[in-house]
């Protein structure tokens, strides 16, 4: 295999270096910018200046594939990863039919290796067919070929508390999570579509109340307690839950959680005028809640960004806002996102966008060669970042197969330049190889 020299990264927003990869491992790494013998052919990519990130790894992605191929399939979703930075997303287990046996995550993961641009690793279901009643094979997806590690019936939440101790009990076997859509149904039920507040009532639309996340945290936390397992709280959005997470890491409970780009940034007002593009599960908060949100990712009670990149097509999503799919874009924005919010306004550096965008969802999600230090030896999947970039996001440029982007006309600082998995150019100069 040929070889590539990245020539005067910052690492980690570090001191220029030049990063040789061969075979998919770092070979080389030279401080100073002399890197690469001489006689040496490479393939060269000049990096002058740009922030150079272990590959980034998304917790939360929804592909849509088998089932909903008009909205997105795994190898255009793979497609939005890449040009996005990520070199392995967690794909979601609602799809058509749904992910709750090992043969259908073996599929799954067969897509994302023909497609061959990021690792696509299966989601199993906690439930069968995300009823929420019967456990779904999770041993068996464990020990398949997929190897499945996180279980979620995401879209739904796990709402009987039995369940959701047995599941707890069972993943604790094979060192697994279950990452869970914290929603009470009856707090907010099957028609609530935007935050309950003082807008909510102007605008006439079932609210979804931010306590209705916060029980079902809270109660998490404790089954987590009980069965000393693992629990994964999924797009946290609110400041309430994010004290109750905090209060549980203190007492040494198994929490791990996540926030999504849109939460950090946009609020509830934007739904003034009913722009179902704004629709989205959970609804997007007030400001005091995205504040919370950010501090708390800066100060490491959220551990990881996830996108819930969560592709609808046309016909479901332009409709009256009660009735359009709760869903938006995230895959090729999210890094832009977090170098607008949180770089820029000083909240973390770049060593802590790559703790909370590749090295922390690597290890939740128990990804072996992902979310590495960038060293000698260590698999080459990175990601190179323009820090400085402006980016003025245009939704019709985009690979993915869907048009519900938040963040079109939206200015944005930061873009991913260049994406390598497993030393190979996936993306270069941001586009697809
Ligand atoms: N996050 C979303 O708004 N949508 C998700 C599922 C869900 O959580 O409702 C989807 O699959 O579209």
């Amino acid at each position: 295999m040929s070889s590539v020299l990245i020539k005067g990264a910052r690492i980690l927003g570090g001191d220029r270096a030049d990063v040789t990869v061969r075979d998919g491992v770092v070979e080389d790494v030279t401080a100073g910018g002399r890197g690469g013998r001489p006689g040496d052919r490479h393939e060269t990519i000049d990096a002058d200046g740009l922030v150079l990130l272990p590959g980034l790894v998304d917790l939360h992605t929804h592909l849509r594939e088998p089932g909903r191929e008009d909205a997105e399939t795994v190898l255009t979703g793979s497609r939005a990863a890449a040009v996005g930075g990520y070199t392995a997303v967690l794909a979601m287990a609602n799809t058509s039919p749904v992910t709750d046996t090992a043969e259908a995550a073996e599929r799954v993961l067969d897509l994302g290796r023909e497609a061959g641009l990021v690792d696509v690793q299966p989601v199993g279901a906690v439930t069968k067919g995300l009823a929420g009643e019967e456990l779904a094979e999770l041993g068996l997806m464990a020990r398949s070929r997929a190897r499945v590690r996180v279980f979620s019936d995401d879209g739904k939440c796990v709402h009987d508390a039995r369940v959701m101790r047995r599941a707890l009990e069972y993943v604790k076997a094979f060192g697994g999570v279950v990452s869970q859509h914290s929603q009470d149904p009856q707090l907010a039920g099957a028609t609530a579509c935007c935050h309950e507040g003082e807008l909510s009532g102007r605008l006439g639309l079932p609210g979804w109340p931010g306590v209705a996340e916060e029980v079902v945290v809270a109660r998490d936390v404790m089954l987590a307690r009980h069965t000393g397992s693992r629990v994964h709280v999924a797009h946290v959005s609110t400041a309430g839950s994010v004290e109750v997470i905090r209060w549980a890491k203190a007492q040494g409970i198994d929490v791990t959680a996540e926030v999504t780009p849109h939460h950090l940034l946009l609020t509830t007002d934007l739904l003034g005028d009913y722009d179902p593009t704004y629709k989205v599960n959970p609804p997007l908060r007030p400001a005091e809640d995205v504040e919370a949100l950010r501090a708390a990712l800066a100060d490491g009670t959220i551990d990881a960004v996830a996108t819930d990149h969560a592709p609808h097509a046309r016909q479901d999503k332009e409709h009256a806002f009660v009735d359009a799919a709760f869903g938006m874009l995230g895959l090729e924005t999210a890094l832009s996102v977090v170098c607008t919010v949180m770089v820029e306004e000083g909240l973390l550096d770049w060593e802590g966008v790559a703790r909370v965008m590749s090295v922390n969802p690597a290890r939740i999600a128990g990804l072996d060669g992902h979310g590495h230090e960038i060293a000698v030896g260590k698999p080459a999947n990175l990601t190179l970042v323009d820090p400085a970039a402006q980016v003025v996001v245009d939704r019709e440029a985009s690979v993915s197969l869907s048009r519900n982007n938040p963040w079109h006309d939206r200015k944005l600082t930061g873009r991913v330049v260049g994406t390598l998995l497993r030393g190979r150019p996936t993306v270069l100069e941001g586009a697809l190889v």
